[in-house]
């Protein structure tokens, strides 16, 4: 438990209009208050720490200049929002963050007045900011667009695209760059050395006298306010800044830390007739609490912690998790095949990539926060004869959708896509979980779509995924711990499309894609008990479908239960149509599909989250049983 920490003047505010009442030599009290009670929350609940305690200042400033709600701050990711969240009327409910029935990790319009936008993936801020700023001008409404946008979130090309657009919304648009010169892992690629280079030039720091010029180009108010704004910002940048060739006008880079510095910048750009503005703000990811600033991920996302020693609860031991296990698997599988590629947008240590960075640094590439360059870049690798094997998480996949179909199913190249999060994924909810991605993959032609029922099916996809030149494959597997099973001393290669029967049974037949196999299984044992014999399948592929098992299995049995760990069209639809296209259904075969349901679940622990599913072993019983129009102790109700 971590004790609460004293906070006097952070108790008067419980709103911007709070705040805006206190003076500015007091901010910087509120400020230290607020960051010890963020430290103090996170310790018990977990979440993302590093990037909160980067922007406590800039939170603090931007209540406390801008007119927030009217003004529609836009947080990029969201991930960095727990100050924000206490300092506009949510810190009642602060420590039940990412918990079950609490506060959503991430900004959510139903949460807050001062959440105008939700978020969760990157890079959107931008564009959303400016839809904000040009409904208000159109409307005639006061109130800008303001979109705090980090360095990582910079690397994405939707940033791009909405700054290429920014010219109209004049001064009611402004982007905040907060450059920690972090992502999750250390920022990549040209942009973010730009970034360093504009911070720490010495000609730039040279240059200082310029400024003066940089700012003249805002409002005659601003103009006579540069010489105080000159002096608090570290200096400004001559133009021809990229931000500048986009049509912004480009301010700082300023230190995030120092309110003296960031309160008459934000208040001039708030007064300047012209823009849009971008604002460079440099923080430090993780500022303010050692153990945060000292370690290699700035404590980017966290377990419970000790406050006092920064230890975070983490369970020790127990079976590999299947980030690993996919890592170390394609190391090896790279020791002698020379082809293989791995790719991650980045999240080299959430994918298990960075263990096959360690061991094959020249074939690992960290493309940054760029899904859709990343899924073409490993077309083109393909198409030159490299096997390469895209690792992204599901949900950050779909950003990709039309470079997986235009150009890579439509021109049946070889990428291998290690699907990452597949399923439920606990605490960052419905933006995070990795609901779609059977079906929006198995509707593709030349796809193969493959899902691990375990670590060790990890294993034998992940070498049968590197083997397969046909065309395009992807392989499916869940956040966290392995069930337990032994892992393959040599990894098997899968003939393609064909599932396997785990236990043999008459009655029931559970076709299971995933892990939910361990659930079906408790399932079967259930059936067995009440006296109905169980048959359970790891049908492995939702495309192409074991149709000889299938079509055995609907022959030989009365039920046919889908399981899998997927929206509404995954392999569910697809079995069911191809019943239907063969008339396995014309002869009262009971088919029923369990798959997740047809709404955005909220954030709890996963287990609870498949129970609100109807995921279960439980589940999947009750569904039998109803099929079958018995009672739950198996008897068969009379019919009506
Ligand atoms: C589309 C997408 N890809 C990947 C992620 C995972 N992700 C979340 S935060 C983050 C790093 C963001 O870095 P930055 O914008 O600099 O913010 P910081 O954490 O440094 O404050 C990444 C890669 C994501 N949220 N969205
Ligand atoms: C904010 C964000 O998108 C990531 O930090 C994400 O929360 C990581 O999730 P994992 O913990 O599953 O890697
Ligand atoms: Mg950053």
């Amino acid at each position: 438990m971590s004790v609460k920490p004293d906070t006097p003047l952070l108790d008067t505010v419980d709103t911007p209009l709070d705040l805006r009442k206190l003076k500015p030599e007091q901010l910087r009290q509120l400020s230290d208050e607020l960051r010890a009670e963020m430290i103090s929350a996170v310790g018990s609940t977990g979440g993302h720490l590093g990037s909160g305690l980067g922007v406590v200042e800039l939170t603090v400033a931007i209540h406390y200049v801008f007119n927030t709600p009217d003004d529609r701050l836009i947080w990029d990711v969201g991930h960095q929002a727990y100050p924000h969240k206490i300092l506009t009327g949510r810190r009642d409910r602060i420590r039940t963050l990412r918990q079950g029935g609490g506060l959503s990790g991430f900004t959510k319009r139903s949460e807050s007045e001062y959440d105008p936008f939700g978020a969760a993936h990157s890079s959107t801020s931008i564009s959303a900011g400016l839809g904000f700023a040009i409904a208000n001008k159109l409307n005639d409404k006061p109130g800008k667009g303001i979109a705090v946008i980090g360095d990582g979130a910079m690397s994405a090309g939707m940033a791009y695209e909405a700054m290429n657009n920014a010219e109209q919304a004049g001064n009611r648009l402004v982007v905040i760059l907060n450059d920690n010169d972090m992502s999750i892992a250390p920022p990549v690629g040209g942009l973010s050395a730009y970034l360093a280079r504009m911070v720490s030039s010495s000609e730039y720091m040279g240059l200082r006298s310029l400024a003066s010029k940089a700012m003249s180009k805002l409002s005659r108010r601003a103009h006579k306010a540069v010489g105080k704004a000159e002096e608090y910002t570290r200096g400004m940048v001559t133009g021809g800044t990229l931000f500048e060739e986009l049509g912004f006008y480009y301010v700082g880079p300023i230190d995030g830390h120092n309110l003296d510095h960031l309160i008459p910048v934000l208040e001039n750009v708030r007064d300047a007739d012209e823009g849009p503005v971008l604002i460079h703000v440099v923080t430090t990811k993780g500022k303010g609490y050692e153990p945060a600033e000292s370690s290699a991920d700035k404590y980017h996302g966290v377990a419970k912690f000790d406050v006092i020693t920064g230890k975070q609860k983490k369970s020790s031991g127990g079976p590999p998790n299947y980030q690993n296990v996919f890592g170390e698997t394609l190391a090896k599988l790279a020791e002698t095949d020379k082809r293989i590629c791995a790719i991650t947008a980045a999240m080299p240590s959430g994918t298990g990539v960075d263990k096959f960075a360690q061991a094959h640094p020249e074939r690992s590439f960290d493309v940054g926060i760029a899904e859709q360059h990343g899924v073409t870049f490993a077309a083109g690798l393909a198409a030159q004869g490299m096997r390469p094997f895209a690792a992204i998480y599901s949900t950050f996949l779909q950003r990709a959708y039309d470079q997986i179909v235009h150009d890579v199913a439509i021109q049946n190249l070889p990428v291998r896509f290690a699907i990452d999060r597949a399923g439920l994924v606990g605490a960052d909810g419905a933006t995070h979980a990795g609901s779609f991605d059977v079906t929006y993959l198995a509707t593709l032609p030349n796809f193969v779509v493959m899902a691990a029922a375990d670590e060790a099916e990890l294993v034998h996809m992940t070498y049968t995924a590197a083997e397969y030149d046909d065309g395009p494959i992807a392989l499916r597997y869940p956040r966290g711990a392995g069930v337990g099973v032994d892992l393959p001393e040599t990894p098997q290669k899968l003939e393609i499309g064909k599932g396997r029967i785990v236990r043999e049974g008459t009655k029931v037949a559970l076709l299971s894609l995933g892990t939910r196999l361990a659930e079906s299984l408790k399932a079967a044992d259930d059936l067995e008990a009440k006296g109905l014999s169980t048959t359970v399948a790891d049908l492995r592929f939702a495309k192409p479908l074991d149709t000889d098992m299938i079509e055995r299995l609907m022959r030989t049995h009365e039920v046919v239960v889908t399981v899998e760990e997927a929206a509404i069209g995954g392999l569910g639809a697809h079995v069911l149509t191809f019943a239907s296209d063969n008339g396995l259904t014309d002869s009262g075969l009971k088919i029923r599909t369990l798959r997740l349901p047809d709404l955005f679940q909220d954030h709890d622990a996963p287990d609870k989250q498949y129970d609100e599913a109807g995921l279960n072993a439980p589940h999947i019983v009750d569904a039998v049983l109803k099929a079958l129009r018995h009672n739950s102790a198996g008897v068969e109700e009379a019919r009506a």
